[in-house]
């Protein structure tokens, strides 16, 4: 696991991805005043984002701005990485008559814009202008394969087992057009405009080697907004994060990411993202009390607290009764029934955006949590909790799966390399 050197987060929002302070923002544009601003960066909470006016009275970037997260590495950034505040995925179909050599070459022009972006640099051709002013914002652009890739490009025997279909959960009412694809980009940024540089410049990279099967918008809290680093709240309210592994885990490595033993060779390193849009259907969940709210998670919905006790971090009691002698985090709790201990020690990176698309045509929001989850193996990740929720979860009836994705991450590019060459020329 890489280094974080802006730790200005919540740390159930996932540290560990390396991030470094722009230098050439910060020492070529701002000098001395922008080390002032790095160190107040570093401190985090509220005030942080202030901008200092230097001897020449211009601003440095703030923080937010000049945050670069490492484009190579052992991993591919956007997954250890802190939760950026606005989020794009985007599923691509490989063009008809477009094979192996074209899916090089795409990926080959995706990882040098890619790498340019994330540096706050321009695109390398027709850069669209829309993040000029603006530093590298913790960019992050990070790139999967589909199932339906490996025979588009003659590669199905070195396809991953792990990217057998999903199994189909009872409450499913998935959308094929909005699931799936051949490749898949997750972009994420603490800037909208920066996120969305990069959404177009990526779209453009495609050209006529594949098109746009489909593409969703999502935010999370800017970073500053709440007086110290928190984890996120979904758009239920609840604090949403808080049982995930964390980069400080001994076991976090083994669990998010492909041990460099295991087959394909070409995916060590790498990961597996299961991507789900899930509405929350708000005016129903809205209308619940307080304390039902809070018996549907098994949390305290002001400080995500489990209903055993204690503060957000304490061990969740699954064994505790009240004076009612009921359970104090009811048998059919969502926290209880998704814990690792529930499930055979089954355990995912959640890191999620919510999404809100306006009002549906039944009039009720379209707004939910394009949920990514992200682990070594979904059969031991994903596939066993959303099996047990799916049995009775008291989560469930607020919520309905719409579309879904599985694909294969690979490992991050080394200097010189782009995402899947391991796959592509190997
Ligand atoms: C199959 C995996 C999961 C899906 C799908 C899922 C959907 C979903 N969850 C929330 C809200 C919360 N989830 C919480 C905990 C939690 N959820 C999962 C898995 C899925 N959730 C896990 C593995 C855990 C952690 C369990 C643990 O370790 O104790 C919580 C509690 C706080 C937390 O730990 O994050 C909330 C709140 C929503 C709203 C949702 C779909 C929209
Ligand atoms: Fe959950």
């Amino acid at each position: 696991m890489s280094e974080t050197k802006n730790s200005d987060r919540a740390p159930a929002a996932t540290t560990g991805a390396t991030l470094d302070i722009s230098r050439r923002k910060l020492l070529g544009t701002v000098g001395g005043v922008g080390v002032a601003g790095l160190a107040l960066g570093a401190a985090g909470g509220a005030g942080v984002y202030a901008a200092v006016e230097s001897p020449d009275g211009t601003s440095p970037l703030t923080s937010v701005g000049s945050t670069e997260v490492m484009f190579h590495g052992k991993h591919q950034a956007g997954i250890a990485t802190p939760l950026q505040s606005t989020g794009h995925l985007v599923a691509f179909d490989l063009a008809p008559g477009a094979g192996r050599k074209e899916a090089a070459a795409l990926m080959r022009r995706w990882s040098a814009t890619a790498r340019s972006l994330m540096a706050g640099e321009p695109a390398s051709s027709g850069d669209t202008g829309v993040a000029l002013d603006a530093g590298p914002s913790s960019l992050t652009v990070t790139f999967g394969f589909g199932a339906s890739f490996f025979d588009r490009t003659q590669l199905a025997d070195r396809r991953p087992a792990q990217l057998d279909p999903l199994p189909d959960f009872s409450s499913d009412q998935l959308d094929p057009k909005r699931s799936n694809g051949d490749l898949w980009v997750q972009i994420g940024s603490d800037d909208a405009l920066v996120a969305f540089h990069a959404l177009r410049a990526i779209q453009q990279d495609a050209g006529s080697a594949a098109k746009v099967r489909w593409q969703m918008n999502g935010f999370n809290r800017t970073p500053g907004a709440t007086e110290k680093p928190m984890t996120a709240r979904n758009l239920m309210g609840q604090i949403d994060g808080t049982g995930n592994p964390k980069p400080s885990d001994a076991d976090f490595d083994q669990r998010i990411f492909v041990p460099d033993t295991a087959q394909p060779a070409w995916m060590a390193g790498g990961s597996y993202a299961v991507v789900r849009r899930i509405r929350m259907l708000l005016d129903t969940w809205e209308k619940l009390p307080l304390t039902e709210q809070e018996q549907v998670i098994g949390r305290k919905k002001s400080n995500g607290a489990p209903l055993s006790g204690g503060t957000e971090t304490t061990k969740m009691q699954l064994d505790k009764f009240g004076p009612d002698g009921k359970l104090v985090i009811p048998e059919n709790a969502h926290a209880r029934i998704a814990a690792p201990e529930q499930n055979g020690g089954a355990a995912m990176l959640r890191r999620a955006f919510s999404y809100h698309d306006g009002i549906a045509a039944d009039g009720t929001p379209d707004a939910g949590l394009l949920f990514v989850a992200w682990q070594a193996d979904p059969v031991k990740g994903f596939v066993p909790v959303q099996r047990k929720l799916d049995r009775g979860d008291a989560l469930s009836p607020f919520l309905r799966h719409e579309a879904s994705g599985l694909f294969a991450v690979p490992g991050g590019p080394r200097a010189g390399e782009y995402v899947g060459q391991r796959l592509l020329e190997s």
